[in-house]
């Protein structure tokens, strides 16, 4: 086997010619040692996992119930415990451009502001016929946008556009393709016709006032149009959750190659896009290096429904999460996962209508916690309905935690879900490559077996739809 460095290196030489499977089989090999930690696998089960304090494995939540208490953390006090009040309702509605929607819940009705169609309207390009034909054929023509036309008389036409305003007494529009003029002008039809024809009556598709959509729907592209059509300037919308970004670390580089024990910093670069496409509007991105004061200040100062820690969750000498949100009083909901990667990841509420999740440092660390904890407590935020739990059969086994649940990049090929490999807490090369994470078990999973996917929000909607 090419040694991964070697392997790398050509592969950015040849990256021109590389197609998506040849790019992809570049993190399904296998890695170097099977069993080293830093690979991602987890070594045979031990009694008790390297890096783990006692304590934390004591406090530690299992990874469904942390999910459950993450989305349950922002929901309003008389609500917890009840499906039956709309997740986000205790946040205040916004009336929001039609162009600032996407991707938020509307939080009043959509009802028509109008009939739709508002008029009688040609559904056809051709013309308004009055009555059985031939039929005298009017010289000036009704296009789409025009004034009302004139009555037709029995046995008259009009040429008529697609979208145009009906004559009265029009009784059928005839098709452009089913009529033809004699040499007298007159319009037959080459076809039979039945009476109202191709007219899309006003009110076809609604009344004023029927509601076409309910509370709780999620605002698509669709719906912008059809807000539109009914005649909506602005949609009321459950407000965009806000989120602050904090990266801490000394260590941390923004640009240029890493050198003396310095390193890039990977995650302001990769959360505040992820927060967006799962539903939050970020405020800041700061980097306030290992201080410990200026991360309570940034804290405290911060007016975020939403706070993000990057790194300091575990137990360093600069590792200042914890101490700081003792100091502030914070409520911890969530303090480490049973999941790998990411065990250190907490989650507190650091004021009434605050939530405070403190990412992992490594970076597949961080991802986890985002999925596990920021995307939970997002979605009740934003009122955004939750992903339909999936399944798919694994096309290789996947060695498992013996305790704790494993979360592993995988690519979506057929029917079936493929683990990648470089899924080590500090190594992005798995799931830059990924469609979803695998869920699984302690203990793990076999070959053909049916596991739980979180999608990747790319995966499904694209960049250019949900990052916005
Ligand atoms: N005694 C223990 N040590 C560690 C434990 C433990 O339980 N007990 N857990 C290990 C695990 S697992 C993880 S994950 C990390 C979590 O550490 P922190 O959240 O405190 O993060 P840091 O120590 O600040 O950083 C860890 C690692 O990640 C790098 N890093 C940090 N920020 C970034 C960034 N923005 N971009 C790229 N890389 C980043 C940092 O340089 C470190 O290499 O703790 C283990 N230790
Ligand atoms: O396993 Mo940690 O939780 O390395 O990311």
């Amino acid at each position: 086997m090419t040694a991964p460095g070697t392997r790398a290196q050509a592969s950015a030489e040849e990256s021109d010619d590389l197609d998506v499977e040849e790019a992809l089989a570049l993190v399904r090999e296998a890695p170097p040692e099977a069993g080293d930690d830093s690979t991602g696998h987890v070594s045979a089960p031990a009694p008790q996992p390297s890096g783990v304090r006692p304590a934390e494995r004591h406090r530690a939540t299992d990874w469904p119930r942390a999910r459950e208490i993450a989305a349950r953390a922002a929901r309003p006090a008389a609500a917890k415990g009840s499906a039956a009040v709309p997740a986000g309702a205790r946040r205040t509605p916004v009336s929001v451009p039609l162009g600032d929607a996407l991707g938020l819940v509307l939080a009043a009705p959509l009802d028509a502001l109008t009939d739709l169609p508002s008029f009688d309207t040609s559904a056809m390009d051709g013309w308004a016929v009055a009555g059985p034909g031939p039929w005298q054929v009017r010289a000036e023509g009704v296009l789409a946008g025009h004034a009302q036309p004139d009555p037709l008389t029995d046995g008259e036409a009009v040429p008529i556009a697609t979208g145009a305003r009906i004559p009265a007494d029009t009784t059928a529009v005839l098709r452009a393709e089913h009529g033809r003029t004699d040499a007298k002008g007159r319009l037959h039809a080459t076809r039979d016709m039945l009476h109202g024809q191709d007219i899309r009556p006003r009110g076809q598709e609604c009344r004023t006032g029927d509601q076409l959509l309910p509370v709780g729907t999620l605002v698509t592209p669709a719906v912008l149009g059809l807000a539109a059509a009914a005649g909506y300037d602005t949609v009321t919308t459950v407000p965009r959750p806000r989120a602050e970004v904090l990266v801490l670390g000394d260590e941390l580089l923004t640009g240029g190659l890493p050198h003396d024990g310095l390193i890039r910093d990977a995650l302001g670069p990769m959360l505040p896009p992820w927060l967006r496409a799962l539903g939050a509007e970020v405020v800041a991105v700061r980097r306030l290096g290992d201080d410990a004061r200026a991360l309570r200040k940034a804290i405290t100062g911060s007016g975020a429904d939403l706070v993000v820690t990057t790194g300091g969750t575990a137990a360093g000498p600069v590792d200042h999460v914890h101490p700081v949100l003792e100091r502030i009083g914070a409520e911890l909901l969530v303090d480490g996962v049973k999941v790998r990667p990411g065990h250190p990841m907490l989650l507190a509420r650091t004021k009434e209508d605050q939530h405070l999740v403190g990412l992992p440092g490594n970076p597949l660390a961080a991802v986890s916690g985002l999925l596990t904890l920021a995307e939970p407590l997002l979605r009740t935020l934003a009122a955004r309905p939750a992903p339909e739990p999936y399944t798919l059969p694994l096309r290789e086994a996947v060695q498992g935690h013996p305790y704790d649940t494993r979360l592993v990049p995988v690519v979506l090929r057929g029917d079936h879900a493929v683990p990648l490999h470089y899924n080590g807490p500090a190594m992005l090369r798995g799931i830059a490559a990924a469609d979803a994470l695998a869920v699984v078990p302690p203990g793990g999973a076999r070959q053909g077996e049916e596991t739980e996917l979180l999608d990747l929000p790319w995966a499904t909607a694209g960049i250019g739809v949900c990052f916005t």
